[in-house]
Order: C-alpha cells, then structure tokens, then sequence
C-alpha cells in the first residue's frame, strides 16, 4: 500500500497541508513536511480529526472498497469472516500473529522512519512484552491460542507487510480495497468481535493493550488491527463488524507469514488457532473480496450477518435512545484530554450515540471536546466499561517506554554499581528564623575555606565539602529555603531532598511554619536534623525548642530519641561546622545513598531561566549516572544538548556524578523548576520525548479549559457568563517570575462580577504561539522582563491583542486591578429630575390625551422616563415623554414653574392632579 503523503492528503481534505502538518502535531505525530508520508492509521485518526470530508476520505483512502454508500454490505463484504458465527475465533488468531511478528528482537523503531515513530514504539512495547499482549484479548474475549502465535521471526512480520495477506487472515486480505483503516466506512456496522479496538496508533488500548503494537516496521495500521481484532472477538454487543475482518487480515499477514513461517502456516491450518478456523473460512473470504468465490455463497453469508447485526442492534440497551452495545466492565484507558470520541474508537461505537448518551446522563459534551475523568466514569458505569484516565505520571512514562527508557527498571541496579553520593539537603523552617542567612553562612564558609577567592553565584543549590573524621565528604544544599519550594518540586514529582534542616530560632520557638515543615518533611519520609538557631540572642531558650518538638516526633538524642539537634548561631557560625556533621551523620545512620555513575544521567530541574545571552539556563541535580557536556537531554517540555555545565563557582565542568548540582546551558527552552530530566540516546529522541509531552500538555491544558456544562448547572452556568473573566498569558524571564506574579494576581478581588484566568504561563519571550492563544482567548498579555520580537509584535498589533510590559510585580498588580475595575458592568442609579402636575387635559385624537401640565421643579425634557404618581403612589413607571410642547411648540425642555403640554404616547390614563416625575439612570462611579 502506497503510503500516503501530507500533500495529499490535505489535498483530500480540503485544507492546506500546513493545517494538516499542524493538526498531525497536535496528534502527537512527527511528520517533518507536506512531502512526508504518513501511515495508514494516522491517516484515518487524521481524517477522524476532519470530520466533513470524512465519507470521501474513506472513500477515497485507497479504497477501491465498495465506497460508503452501501455501508453495511460493504463492511460485510471486506469481513467476510466476522460472518462466522464465532466471531472469536478469527480474531485471536490474527492477534497473534501480531504478537508473534512483534517478538521480533529487533528495535523496529530504529528502522522506521520518522513518521512512524509513534507505532513503532508502541511497537516497541509490544515486543518488549509479548506477554502482555498476551492480555490483550480483554474481557470479552475468548483468545484462544495465544500461545501458538509463533512467528517470531520479526523480520518476517515487518517484511510481509501486507503482502502476505494470505497468512490465515487470508480472509481479510489486506488488498487496499478491504483496507482495515477505512473503517470508516463501514463503520455503522456492529462487528461483535472487536469492541476494544486499540487506537490504530500507537495508543494503549484497554488492558493494558498497549502492548499490543503492531511491528514497526509494518504497516502498522494492520498490526494493530490484528491484534483487536483478536482481542475482541467474541463481544457480541459490539459494532462494526468489518473492523475485525479487516484487521485480522492484515495483521496476519504481516506477522505470521513469514517470521515463523512455521507458526504463521500453523496459524493458517493450524488446529491450534481459532485463525485456523478464520484461515479456512477466511482465506475463501479473502477470495471472495478479490472475486467473490468464497466459501459459502456471499448472500447467505450477508443474510447471516445481517441478522446478527440486527440481533445485536436489538439487543444493545437503549439509552437516551440510542442503542450502544454494553462493555463487560472492562477496563479501558484513556489519557488526560480525552473527548468522547477518543472513547468512541475504542470502544467502537458512533462517537454520536455517546454524546447523546452523555447527554441523557444530563452532562452536555461534543465529541471532539475534552473531558474529565469523573464525567469519563459516569458515562463508563452507564455503557459498562470501567474507564481510567491516565495519570500524567503514568503517561510519561509509557511515553519513555516507548523511546526504551524504563526508569522503574533503571531503578532496581545492581548492588556493585552503586556508589556513594552526597546527600542532598533542604533548609526549612519558620519565616526570619535564619535559613537564608544558615544557607548563606554554609556556602560562603566552603567558599572561604575552598575557593579562596571565588565568585559565587546562586544558582538554586550548591556543593560545600566537610571534613568528618578525616574524610572529605560532601553535601549538598539546595539554595531555595522553604516548604514551598520544596512541596513545590514534589507535586512536578522530583523527589530531591535526602535530609531536611528544620531551623528553630530558640529567641522564639516552634511557630506555625515550623510544623508545617516537619509535616512536609515527615510525610515526604525526609530525615530531619534539627539546627536551634540564634543562641546568640538574649533570651534564646534552645531547650525550650528541644521540648516544644519532642510533641511532633522529634525527639533529640541526649533525651534518648534519634533526631540529631544542634545549636548554632547563624549569623555568626556558630557550630555550623557541627549541623554539617550531623547531616553527615543523620544520612549514615539513616540513608542508603548510593547510585550508579556509570549511566545516562536523570535528575531534576532545580531553577531556569532566561539569559539574555547565553538562553536556557537550567540548574539541575543529577541524581543517578553521570551528565557529560555534549549529551542530548529533554527536562520537561524542553530538550537541547548540554553546550556547557557550569559549577555554582561559574567553573567549567565536563561531568556531573549524582548529587551534583549545575548548571546547564543548551536547552531550548526554558524547563520549570522540579521537570525531571534525563539523557536520551541522541538528539532526534530528545526532541521527540520533548515534542511528545508538549502535545500531552497542550491536550490537557484544553481539557481544563474546556469544562462540560451539566444540565443541572447550565442556569449557574448560564449565570456565571455574566462574570466577566479577564484572560490573562504571563511571559517572565524566570519560572520564579511568573510562578509569583500569577499568585499575585490570582489573589486581586475586585467583585464577584470580574474574575482572572491566567490561561497560558511560560518562561521566556513573548511569541507568536502567545499572541495567538491571546488573539483567540481574547487575553492580555502580561510580559514580565520580556519583550516580543518585531514580527510578534506586529501580529499582536495586527490581531488587536494588548501586551503590557512591566518589571516590577506592584505595578502589574495595579494595573491589572484597575482592568478588572473597569470591566465592572456600570451601575446605575435612578435620578428624579422633575415633577409636574397635570392641571388639564386635551383630548386630541390624533395624539390621544394631552397633559397640560405646571412643572413643580427640575426639568422636563423630551425623551425621558417618566411615571405617574397618583395620590403619592407610582401607577404606571415606564412611560416617556414622547412630546413636549410650550404653547404650539414643540421644545426640547421645560423648566421648574413654567406650563407644558406633555404627551406620553400610547398612554391615556391620566387625570387632572396626577404628578408626571421624570426621572433619568446614570451610571455611578465604582470605587
Ligand atoms: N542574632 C542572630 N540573628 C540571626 C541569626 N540568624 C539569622 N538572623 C537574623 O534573622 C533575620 C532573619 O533571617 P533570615 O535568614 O532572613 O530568615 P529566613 O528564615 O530566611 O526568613 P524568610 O526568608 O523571611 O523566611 C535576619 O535579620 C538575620 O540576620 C542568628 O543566628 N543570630
């Protein structure tokens, strides 16, 4: 099968291959040009993401296929073997066989191409785990012989391709016109096999499915589908019957044939397999695509699906008026920003029948629009699949699988490659009780006693040597004192401190912060050593401190418990010498610290930021392996090659062991303080992860920002639309920057009327993505120490979108609540203007009745609101003052104790000594 390229396709769609090259992006897909081509499965999840030209893409998808038009008959004939009574049989054969090819000791992603990267690594997984796939065959299947899935050969799979078609899936011959990726086309029809059909991409499927993978380098579409067609087989709710012929096809072909030609052939006949049933049935059906000699006659075989269909369709609950065929509970994973119609794939159903189902759940959603999990498990405990939504965590790291780098495995290392490392500190404690001036004292005390000389500079942690018993060890300390910082790492999941410094001044004893820190600490499990500071201080009561933290578990060692106290003076250094000994000590009793050198290195981002010359600058804590000058890292969202690693000394440094803070230039962003990092293989892999986990992020920052709107809720919905958000995109030189003017912000209350959405956040100069996101968000642009380009000026200027520069966070705040002041709708109050008694009334029928009035006080004028009051009370309020006349004159206005002819319309009840009050809204002023 010809591999079909951007161009073409964009072409097909009806958009411009730069629309499409974007969209592949958002799909997690690198494909470099509109030349590039790109693989079948990711041709149909494309056409999926455009929905309109859909049926003639379908059509059009090198499917000589029978088009859509006749649906059903269509599907069936492309599946002849779904027919089968057994729709599990076939499919479980077929799955093997994949599984079989992917086995395949090689590294298919190596050989691929680019653009197939992502199956190929699901690929990957997959022959990482034959077993698992094993699994696959989720609930309802019956997968028979799993085992017999012999093709090992690897080769063979990925050199099949398709043309092996015959392989047992003979049947579903993986001839273009039975293009398993057409699904679309026949899609409406329920096939009872393959409910849990994994995303043709790389996507884990129910069950860990994930594994499933098609071989790389195959057509990886067909693989896959093996594989769910295996899987699901015996579902009978189930839709879509081609799927399962289809896919099976291919697949075998491509796997058994000839990698285990032995397999592959038992496959076909093989008594073991269900294939072989789908081989024998199947290969006639095969034929009878091509020709249509199959086995029995095609009509009754149609007749026969067809009834199943039917029987199937009628069996299907209905809920919310469609019918959807129930899951078994079974498992199904979907990842953060997930829309209905991510779900709709794998389960093989019309992403339509769920939002209708959705919305008979009283939740209203499109089928393209993200949604949470909790929305996910409602409607899943409705349509019987228990649905999980993929933890960021976890994501990442089926990601790094996918590129072979297994952190859980790297974490069980052999004893003999450990070795030791310096333990890695926080400092924290209650505010003014010292540990700034504690960190300060530490490093310059190194400095003095080892760099005599040497210019230090913060860069968010630093080394200090200490002599213990002879010995120089080292320790190192991370420079951001505090709890937040360091809750703040633990949430973005970098686990860096080893032992935590809770500081105590002993003028003034345990205070709110300092048990939060020994909360933080206890719950992190992070040994604490106690420094009781400023014993200089008159009135400093050390022991006082020693009993107030016996009530938190930290009970000192001279009263027989095992936290290691010291009383220092921090300001004058007091003892510093001894805390470092007992940190020292504290992590020997206590820590195991030890890590392989002798490995790509991983750790954590501890700072970055924006150098105007020299770019990313990152500090980073190596924690395991070694980080050379010249590795290709990813930290986060951001990747590059280490170009120089400088000391907290600003000293060049060809290599970092664990433990070792340093800085790193290289990157091409800006990473945020806690991203994990780690080396890759090479560049190419460091930008795909990088690119990767961009797109994730992207997915689930719309997932956040698109939330559904319940039918219970829609009136408060509704309601709230009155709140008028400003939507707000911080661009700062430094993670710190932001990070504190976003809190600032969120923190301004002006009214329940005006809110703020911080909508997009990032380090570094304002760009065109920026001005975009504020264009469409209708969003100002707050950039803090940073300035956009000419260009991205121009196009916010272009787009209308306002950027406001500032360098000092008060000043932004000021502004900004004064924005905010002014997005306040104006309020009004009624002011009476004037009053007039009606002392006559001319009737006159072409203006009806004609009030001859004295007006008592203020102003009358012409056009405004008026009431009548009738012996003190207002009859009728919202009248007008449609004519005024002074004599035969028509006049704008009549003052206080002059007559007027006042006409209010279409309104005639008036009498002789009723008051006409006039009265005007005008906006007050908000404070
Ligand atoms: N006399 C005396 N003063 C100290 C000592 N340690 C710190 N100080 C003073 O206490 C004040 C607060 O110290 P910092 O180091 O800024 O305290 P901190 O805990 O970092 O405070 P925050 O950063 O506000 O949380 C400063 O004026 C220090 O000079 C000490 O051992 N003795």
């Amino acid at each position: 099968m010809p591999k079909a390229r951007v161009y073409e396709l964009a072409k097909e769609l009806g958009v411009d291959s730069k629309t499409v090259l974007e969209k592949l992006k958002d799909m997690g897909e690198f494909v470099k040009s509109a030349s590039s081509t790109v693989e079948a499965p990711v041709v149909r999840r494309l056409k999926a993401a455009f929905p309109k030209q859909d049926e003639h893409a379908g059509s059009t998808d090198r499917a000589p296929a029978p088009k859509p038009a006749p649906h059903k008959p269509a599907a069936r004939q492309e599946a002849p073997k779904p027919a089968a009574p057994r729709p599990a049989a076939p499919k479980p054969g077929q799955q093997h066989h994949a599984t079989s090819a992917k086995p395949g000791p090689q590294r298919p992603r190596r050989a691929n191409g680019n653009e197939e990267r992502p199956n190929r690594s699901n690929n990957n997984r997959s022959n990482n785990a034959n077993a698992p796939r094993g699994n696959a065959p989720k609930p309802g299947q019956h997968h028979a012989p799993r085992p017999s899935a012999p093709t090992p050969g690897p080769k063979g799979g990925r050199a099949n391709g398709n043309a092996n078609a015959s392989g047992n899936a003979s049947a579903h011959t993986p001839r273009p016109g039975n293009n398993p990726f057409n699904r679309k086309q026949g899609m409406h029809v329920p096939t009872p096999g393959d409910i849990p059909r994994p995303h043709p991409m790389a996507r884990p499927t129910v069950n860990n499915n994930e594994r499933r993978g098609g071989r790389p380098g195959q057509r990886g579409g067909s693989n896959f589908r093996g594989g769910r067609g295996g899987q699901g087989a015996p579902k009978p709710g189930q839709w879509g019957q081609h799927r399962q012929g289809a896919g099976s096809g291919n697949n075998h072909s491509g796997g058994s044939r000839f990698g285990g030609n032995s397999g592959g052939f038992q496959h076909n006949n093989g008594p073991s397999n269900g294939p072989s049933r789908g081989g024998g049935r199947g290969r006639g059906g095969a034929a009878g695509a091509f020709g249509r000699q199959g086995g029995k006659s095609s009509k009754a075989r149609k007749n026969r699906l067809a009834k199943r269909h039917e029987y199937e369709e009628i069996k299907a609950p209905v809920i919310g008026g469609v019918r959807i065929p129930k899951g078994n509970g079974q498992t199904i994973k979907l990842r953060q920003g997930a829309s209905l119609a991510d779900l709709a794939e794998k389960i093989n159903v019309n992403p339509a029948a769920l939002v209708t189902v959705l919305f008979h759940l009283g939740e209203m959603a499109t089928a393209t629009q993200s949604l949470d999990e909790a929305t996910f498990q409602i409607l899943g405990d409705e349509i019987g699949w228990n649905i999980k939504i993929v933890s960021a965590e976890e994501e990442d790291k089926e990601l790094l699988q996918q590129f072979d780098i297994d952190l859980e495995a790297e974490e069980l290392q052999e004893d003999e490659d450990l070795k030791p490392r310096p333990p890695v500190v926080t400092v924290m404690g209650h505010v003014d009780h010292g540990k700034t001036r504690l960190l300060d004292t530490i490093r310059k005390t190194n400095v003095i006693d080892r760099e005599a000389g040497g210019i230090t500079q913060r860069i968010g942690a630093y080394q200090v040597t200490v002599d213990l018993d002879g010995e120089d060890r080292k320790i190192t300390f991370l420079d951001t004192p505090g709890h937040e910082a360091f809750t703040a790492m633990r949430a973005r999941g970098a686990e860096i401190t080893d032992i935590a410094i809770i500081i105590v001044a002993a003028d003034d004893g345990v205070m709110p912060q300092t048990v939060e820190a020994i909360n933080h600490a206890q719950s992190a499990h992070v040994p604490i050593v106690v420094a009781v500071n400023k014993i200089d201080v008159e009135g400093a009561n050390p022991d006082k401190v020693r009993g107030q933290l016996t009530e938190f578990g930290l009970v000192p060692e001279e009263y027989g418990g095992d936290t290691m106290f010291v009383d220092i003076s921090a300001k004058y250094g007091t003892n510093v010498d001894k805390l470092l000994e007992a940190v020292l000590l504290t992590a020997d009793a206590e820590l195991d610290l030890r890590a392989n050198p002798d490995m790509d290195a991983r750790g954590a981002t501890i700072e970055a930021r924006l150098d105007k010359g020299r770019g990313a600058v990152a500090t980073v804590l190596v924690q395991s392996g070694t980080l050379h000058v010249g590795d290709a890292i990813v930290a986060g969202t951001s990747y590059g090659r280490v170009r120089a690693m400088l000391d907290e000394n600003g000293n060049n440094m060809e290599a970092a062991l664990p433990s070792t803070p340093v800085q790193v230039l290289g990157l091409t962003s800006v990473p945020t303080a806690g991203d994990l990092f780690l080396v890759a293989p090479d560049d190419r892999t460091a930008r795909q992860i990088a690119e990767k986990r961009q797109a994730t992020e992207r997915a689930a920052q719309l997932a956040k920002r698109r939330k559904v709107v319940s039918l219970e809720s829609l009136k408060e919905q509704f309601a709230k639309a009155e709140i008028d958000m400003l939507n707000i995109v911080i661009k700062g030189d430094s993670s710190g920057s932001v990070e504190a003017l976003e809190d600032s912000l969120m923190k301004i209350e002006v009214s329940d009327e005006v809110g703020i959405q911080v909508i997009h956040r990032g380090v570094g100069a304002i760009t065109q993505n920026d001005v975009n996101l504020a264009s469409v968000d209708k969003a100002v642009i707050i950039g803090f120490n940073v300035r956009p380009n000419r260009q991205v000026a121009d196009l916010a200027e272009r787009e209308g979108v306002e950027i406001k520069y500032y360098s000092v966070i008060y000043k932004a705040i000021e502004d900004i609540e004064a924005s905010l002041k002014g997005m306040l709708k104006p309020e009004y109050e009624e002011v009476t203007t004037s009053h007039s008694e009606i002392r006559e009334i001319f009737r006159s029928s072409k203006f009806g009745n004609i009030a001859g009035v004295m007006v008592l006080d203020g102003e009358v004028k012409r056009g405004t609101k008026a009431r009548i009051l009738r012996d003190g009370v207002a009859t009728v309020n919202d009248l007008e003052i449609s004519s005024l006349r002074r004599f035969k004159d028509d006049v704008k206005s009549v003052t206080e104790g002059y007559e007027a002819g006042i006409n209010l319309g279409s309104f005639n009840d008036i009498e002789i000594g009723d008051i006409i009050e006039t009265f005007e809204m005008r906006e007050i002023e908000r404070k």
